[in-house]
């Protein structure tokens, strides 16, 4: 199994360029889905995930082709409609092909997403919204059973705010007959971006970015080009890196106004941040100051960006408190953390972080994605060597993150 092994205490500095957003791009492959003309995606980032997704779609009759970062699907026929139980539980995002699929083609078994590392994560709530919509669900042996003739316009309240039960439904309701209006939507940037490549294929919606989306249904949707927008994770990602390390970098291909939330927390912690346009540039050169904060839906605090701030304030001037509230089981970095000294308590859903002056380097294990990331930046300011394992997780949604690291002078290699 793959392993990095980081030597630590080397400031980032230098340039280095953001990647397609991966919460982006999962959901705009599945838009292929939704016509028989090509959907052309731009600045899809290469990623395990993706890599998952594409395999998927595949296996459901699309034709894929292009080549690096550009992927072209036609899905002039489909001709398999299930989504098997060994993609979705490597991948939970699978279940996005369900409302597109119900909506095209009147029909889809998809694998019941299982819990994850992170929490439950059921996906009551795009299976109720589907039914709204007119669609007969049953599971059976672990298989969501979906048939829908002609799925109709309904009013969804969510109880929670839910991101790809959202994109689901917008993504159904974009072929249904009638008006959709969606309640308490999740107002994630991926939503907007969403929406616009669905624009573009002709689809009609208003509101995506607020709580409440309204789409008007239309017979068919046609072929059209789109680019991913940035990821704002990887963007938030390698600032707190810089953070902690005490160093300076400039961050190409990104959007300031996709994390003001993180942003804010950095400037709190210390950091000089500039930005303009598509770049972000950081400065560190204090202590952090320790940060609290809280998980919420946005534009509040991303949940998947929690772990890396975790990591910063293990070696920051004074006591922070971070809340989890998205999922139920989302510290499970704490426990690995200590592994290099950290000082942490656990008390229900929140963590306190008392800074130390430096975490040492050790064997530790990736738990899932933001974890990992959150080893990744413990290793970059540990003193010593860290050996991160099961850096599968890693891989799902940072594409070349060792090579982007090495770029900024970090001392990180990957073995075999
Ligand atoms: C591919 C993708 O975009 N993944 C993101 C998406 O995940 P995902 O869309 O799976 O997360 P949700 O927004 O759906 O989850 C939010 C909360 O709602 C609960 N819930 C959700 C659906 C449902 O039917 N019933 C229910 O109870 C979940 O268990 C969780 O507690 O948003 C999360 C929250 O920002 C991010 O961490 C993930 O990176
Ligand atoms: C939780 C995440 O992703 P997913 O929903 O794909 O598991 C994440 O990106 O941090």
């Amino acid at each position: 199994m793959q392993k990095l092994i980081i030597q630590g205490g080397v400031p980032l500095h230098g340039e280095i360029s953001i990647s397609g957003a991966k919460n982006a791009a999962l959901p705009l492959l599945c838009a292929a889905l939704l016509t028989g003309e090509s959907l052309k995606i731009n600045n899809v980032p290469a990623l395990h995930d993706i890599t998952t997704m594409l395999s998927l779609l595949k296996q459901m009759g699309i034709d894929i082709s292009g080549s690096n970062n550009e992927v072209v699907l036609s899905a002039a026929t489909l001709s398999q409609l299930i989504a098997p139980y060994e993609m979705v539980k490597t991948m939970r995002a699978a279940i996005l092909v369900l409302g597109p699929l119900l909506a095209r083609a009147g029909e889809a078994e998809i694998s019941l997403p299982g819990g994850c590392a992170i929490g439950l994560r059921p996906v009551d709530l795009h299976i109720k919204g589907l039914q709204a919509m007119g669609a007969e669900i049953h599971i059976r042996h672990g298989y969501i059973h979906a048939v829908a003739k002609k799925l109709h316009g309904a009013r969804i309240v969510f109880d929670i705010v839910t991101v790809t039960g959202t994109e689901n439904l917008m993504m159904a309701a974009t072929l249904a007959e009638g008006a959709t209006i969606l309640e308490n939507a999740a107002r994630e940037p991926e939503i907007i971006d969403l929406a616009n490549c669905l624009k573009a294929m002709g689809a009609k919606i208003q509101g995506a970015g607020t709580d409440i989306i309204t789409i008007e249904g239309v017979p068919s949707l046609h072929g059209a080009e789109h680019t991913v927008m940035p990821d704002r994770i990887e963007t938030g990602t390698f600032l707190v890196a810089a953070t902690a390390t005490g160093g300076e970098i400039h961050l190409k291909n990104t959007d300031a106004h996709l994390l003001d939330a993180v942003l804010d927390k950095l400037t709190e912690a210390g950091a000089r941040i500039d930005s303009n346009g598509n770049w972000i540039n950081l400065k560190m050169h204090t202590k952090p100051k320790s940060v609290n904060v809280r998980t919420a839906p946005y534009p509040a605090f991303p949940t998947d960006m929690q772990a890396q701030f975790m990591s910063l304030n293990c070696i920051a001037d004074g006591t922070a408190i971070i809340t989890e509230t998205i999922f139920e089981n989302r510290l499970m970095h704490v426990q690995e953390l200590k592994r290099m000294n950290a000082s942490i308590e656990v008390e229900g859903n929140a963590a306190i972080v008392t800074g130390i002056a430096r975490l040492d380097g050790a064997n530790v294990m990736a738990t899932d994605l933001r974890a990992s990331a959150s080893l990744v930046i413990a290793g970059l300011i540990a003193q010593g060597e860290t050996v991160i394992d099961r850096i599968y997780h890693l891989d799902r949604g940072y594409e070349n993150i060792e090579g982007k690291l090495s770029a900024l002078g970090a001392q990180i290699r990957r073995i075999q």
